[in-house]
């Protein structure tokens, strides 16, 4: 049975669970429960504290883990990101009162406040900066308030947290995390079976990606107009082509990005298309 671990809380929990949910798996009804066996998928899911996955997953007790890349980075574990994911978008930024410092090579002698102990040394190190790192749980844009340290080191994703407690951020970006698929390094090819198991999941995962991002387009288009109307809509690999009853007429199928959607309908609309369509993707294996 394939050991999964998926975050029991936070910004990662809801939709990692709708993401399974989405890719065919059971998940659990009740937040209480830890443990749950998917007996059909023969996959066991293991509801863990966001930040413990890479721990368990980087000591190989469990096949794959759910996860933020910082907090993959932030733990040290022994383990790799196979699959990004594209929930739980952020960006770890050092932040402080307006007037203050601007820069990581300002902070040389300054206390930095961060739940990413791990990243924020590595990064002042890397820039070959001398300052204290503080560890704290969370909450951390306090610190400063509570003179703990001049500077914190944060996830943002709209700023709107680091706005209300009245600091703006500095410097570059310490890094830029996702949710992400992750797997103990070099666990790849071990065994055959085990392998096989964490692929499908895999496919099973890109499929609801791609069921995401893509619709599917469908139009009649005069022949002569074909070529013209494919270059809009080229699809992943190459558009279906039938020709209509009327022979002076085609009907096309084609994949499109969800964004672009409007815009390549209005496009094939002013070429000559009609009928029009686009529909949701319930499901993909490409
Ligand atoms: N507001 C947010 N928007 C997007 N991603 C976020 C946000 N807050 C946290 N994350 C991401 O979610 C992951 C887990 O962070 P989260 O804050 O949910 O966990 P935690 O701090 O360990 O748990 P908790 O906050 O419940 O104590 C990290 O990868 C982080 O980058
Ligand atoms: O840029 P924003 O959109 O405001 O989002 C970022 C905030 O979200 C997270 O907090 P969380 O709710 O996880 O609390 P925590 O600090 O206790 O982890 C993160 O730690 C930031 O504080
Ligand atoms: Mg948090």
């Amino acid at each position: 049975m394939l050991r999964i671990a998926v975050p029991n809380k936070g910004a990662l929990s809801e939709p990692a669970a709708a993401m399974l949910h989405e890719a065919g798996y059971r998940q659990r009804k009740d937040r209480r429960e830890l443990v749950l066996i998917d007996q059909d998928n023969q996959v066991e899911f293991f509801y863990l504290r966001p930040r413990d996955i890479a721990v368990y997953v980087g000591s190989g007790r469990l096949d794959i883990g759910i996860t933020g890349r910082d907090l993959l980075l932030d733990s040290g574990a022994d383990a790799e990101e196979i699959l990004r994911l594209g929930f739980a978008a952020s960006t770890l930024r050092y932040a402080t009162r307006p007037g203050g410092v601007r820069d990581v090579r300002e902070f040389g002698g300054l206390t930095i406040a961060t739940s990413f102990a791990g990243v924020v040394s590595a990064h002042l190190e890397e820039h070959g900066v001398d300052a204290s790192v503080v560890h704290l749980d969370g909450a951390v844009e306090t610190a400063i308030q509570l003179g703990v340290a001049e500077v914190i080191a944060d996830v943002v994703e709209t700023g709107t947290t680091l706005r209300n407690a009245g600091l703006e951020i500095i410097g570059a970006p310490i890094l830029e995390s996702e949710a992400v698929v992750i797997r103990r390094t070099g666990a790849r090819g071990e065994e055959a079976g085990a392998e096989a198991k964490v692929r499908q999941f895999l496919r099973r995962l890109q499929g609801v990606l791609v069921a995401r991002r893509y619709v599917m387009m469908d139009y009649d288009i005069r022949a002569e107009l074909v070529e013209k109307a494919v270059a809009l809509t080229p699809g992943l690999e190459s558009p279906t082509v039938s020709p209509l009853h009327d022979r002076g007429w085609a009907a096309v199928r084609s994949m499109v990005p969800v964004q672009d959607a409007q815009r390549v309908m209005d496009e094939l609309y002013e070429l000559g298309a009609r009928a029009i369509l686009t529909t949701g993707i319930h499901a993909a294996r490409l």
